[in-house]
């Protein structure tokens, strides 16, 4: 196998690996190992890959046997009966139901659809900065959550305190902090399950966790049912999911269908308002950025009106700077939930056994000085074709590190099905926020840390503070007449109807 770190009987390396941030200690076993190491985790041979060709090599390359899921038994058994697609091996039925319904959805090509709500939730994005910048944060996250609850269940979300988003991040927090490799006991020693019951101490938290998402996710489901018997509903995710399910195309019980379609709601709210907590960090720190930026958008879009989607071919460095946010501090640090390999495996010399479970660590991916020279630095120049005058920045040369950058969102038939939408909003929010505002440190001099973030499986940024003033006095009133022209439009949205492909339709066109 992979070299690694000298574990000890029975528990392998289990202790060596920290509850706090394993990500970094994932790191230096790679630098020390080698970029494809190994540890034991209890008795699962567990694979750490430290650079972005080992991962492409193997979970895309080989995608045929890395795609499945490790066993989770905190995370999905206790939590959700193995009901979360995420968390399922790819050899499961609900599995392929599940990616189908998802890739359906969400392709390049359905992305343009959902470019109305996202333009409108921006709208409403701007106003709100522009009015109370302190709560920037909830902001973010009642944008990312509009977008994903409007084509999920085809409702907007007019404030975070919403029940349906804090019912979600309740949801979410805990699922990801269970799900950190190490974290449990059982994970590694699953004969626990077989101790009495009332000795499985571990259980008691994610049962009651357990109960409230069932009890939330019927509840969104039931609701949409009532409104499609009504004729009030829009066509999104759930209507048709369970317009489906009576034409016998889908197979699943109510509760699966519950949390089927509840994963974009789970996996795309927390990535995207992270990453765009993550874009105001970078600002703050990278003034020179920032300004760069409005400079591109001074000339290409003026302040008459605002960025539009089909401004994004004119705005290469605006794109280069989303991209750089997505390397520069992953959301995902792990890469997100781990693979797993379905079949014994040979890889430059070393074995990888069937059943191992593999962490592209998109922390250390993102910091390799080889692909990104000068990895700690907020660079977005090392996305575009370096002019021969340019010296600002050492180029990384890899063809895949381009304005078409897709690292950030995974490997092989596991990639994010939702990274389109996820880019779209990203687009739209990052180009008008640089447009509408200059973004500066809450005091004078006091720059937040570009290194405190959270120990979660989505490590975003801790709590900081930042100014947002609008850059001049024609773009507050452009900002002003906008949410004045979107409030009918508000109100509209929730009946529109989304152009969602039923299972037929989209597989006829493929
Ligand atoms: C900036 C935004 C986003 C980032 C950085 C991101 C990143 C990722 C990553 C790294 C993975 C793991 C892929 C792998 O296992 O190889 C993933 C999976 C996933 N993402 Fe995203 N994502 C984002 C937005 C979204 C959105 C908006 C949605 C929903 C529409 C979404 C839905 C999912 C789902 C359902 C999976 C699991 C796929 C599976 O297990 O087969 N993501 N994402």
């Amino acid at each position: 196998m992979p070299s690694g770190p000298l574990g000890l009987p029975w528990i392998g390396n289990r202790h060596q690996v920290p509850g706090f941030m394993p990500w970094k200690k994932f790191e230096e076993w790679n630098k020390k190992y080698g970029p494809v190491a190994s540890i034991l985790l209890g008795s699962t041979p567990t694979i750490i890959i430290g650079k972005a060709q080992h991962a492409w090599d193997l979970l895309e390359k080989r995608s045929e046997i890395y795609s499945s899921r490790p066993r989770f038994v905190m995370a999905s058994e206790i939590l959700s009966e193995n009901r979360r697609g995420l968390m399922l091996p790819n050899s499961n039925e609900l599995w392929k139901q599940w990616r189908k319904m998802l890739h359906n959805g969400f392709h390049i090509r359905k992305a343009p659809v959902y470019h109305g709500i996202q333009s409108l939730e921006c709208k409403v994005l701007l106003k709100e900065l522009l009015n109370d910048s302190k709560s920037f944060d909830g902001y973010l996250k009642r944008f990312a959550a509009s977008i994903v609850v409007a084509v999920t269940y085809g409702r907007r979300v007019d404030s975070v305190d919403e029940w349906i988003v804090q019912e979600n991040i309740a949801s979410m927090d805990y699922l990801t902090s269970v799900n950190i490799p190490g974290r449990y006991i059982v994970e590694s020693w699953p004969w626990l399950l077989k101790l009495p019951r009332s000795l499985q101490w571990f259980r008691k938290y994610p049962e009651m966790r357990k109960k409230k998402d069932e009890h939330y996710l019927m509840h969104l489901l039931n609701d949409v049912r009532t409104r499609m018997k009504n004729g009030t509903c829009p066509d999104c995710l759930t209507s048709l999911a369970l317009t489906d399910r009576d034409k016998g195309k889908v197979e699943l019980s109510d509760m699966q269908l519950a949390y089927a379609v509840a994963s974009p709601f789970g996996a795309g709210i927390d990535t995207t308002a992270g990453t765009l907590s993550v874009f105001l960090l970078a600002m703050l720190n990278y003034p020179e950025v920032m300004k760069k930026a409005q400079g591109e958008l001074d000339k290409v879009v003026g302040y008459d009106r605002m960025p539009e989607f089909h401004d994004k071919e004119q705005l290469p460095y605006i794109v280069a700077v989303i991209n750089e946010t997505l390397r520069w501090r992953p959301i995902p640090v792990l890469g997100g939930t781990a693979h797993a390999s379905t079949a014994d495996d040979e890889y430059n010399g070393n074995f990888i056994p069937k059943g191992s479970s593999i962490y592209a660590n998109m922390y250390g991916i993102m910091r390799d000085e080889e692909m990104f020279p000068d990895a700690n630095l907020f660079q977005p120049e090392r996305f575009l074709p370096r002019s021969t005058s340019d010296t600002t920045h050492t180029d990384s040369q890899h063809p895949r590190i381009n304005l078409e950058f897709d690292l950030p969102f995974g490997f092989g038939r596991r990639i994010c099905p939702g990274m389109h939408l996820g880019l779209n909003s990203l687009f739209i929010a990052v180009s008008r926020i640089l447009w509408a505002f200059d973004l500066r440190p809450a005091r004078e001099g006091m720059v937040p840390s570009p290194d405190a973030f959270t120990n979660h499986f989505n490590s975003r940024p801790l709590p900081f503070e930042c100014k947002f003033v609008a850059r001049n006095e024609k773009i507050a009133n452009l900002i002003e007449a906008e949410w004045d022209s979107v409030q009918n439009q508000r109100r509209v949205e929730a009946t529109r109807t989304y152009a969602f492909p039923s299972l037929q339709e989209e597989t006829s066109l493929s």
